[in-house]
């Protein structure tokens, strides 16, 4: 027998949570015009990220910090990825399986927080 995944299923979301929280995931219409709106982010309705290069090392670190903070004070956390002065953050929302709208306003918190550490 030939397994295939639904291409409407996002790939790392158990089908439980897909059928309970499917409706949260933006469609792909919704997050084209949303990353309109996000200078730098990128991505699919997976994921999103961007990378940010500070002015320094301890500026990358710096907005790592920051950005944790923003993280916990939101209950949602990035992915992060640090080489010397250049920080990528990768949002999805895992319990969802996929780009929900509390990773849009995560990622619009990390662009103000970005033109800090670019600065
Ligand atoms: C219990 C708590 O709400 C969850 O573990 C939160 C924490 N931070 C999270 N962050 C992200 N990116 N996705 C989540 O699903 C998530 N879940």
């Amino acid at each position: 027998m030939v397994v295939t995944r639904d291409p409407a299923r996002p790939a790392r979301a158990p089908i439980s949570r897909y059928r309970e929280q499917m409706a949260t995931v933006l469609s792909a219409e919704q997050l084209s015009t949303a990353l309109a709106g996000l200078p730098g982010w990128s991505g699919d309705t997976d994921e999103i990220s961007r990378t940010i290069t500070a002015s320094g090392f301890l500026a990358g670190i710096s907005l790592v910090t920051a950005v944790a903070d923003a993280a916990e004070t939101m209950n949602h956390h990035p992915d992060i990825d640090i080489r010397w002065r250049d920080v990528t953050f990768r949002l999805s929302t895992h319990s969802d399986g996929g780009v929900t709208e509390q990773d849009l306003a995560l990622a619009a918190r990390i662009n103000e927080l970005a033109s800090v550490a670019t600065g």
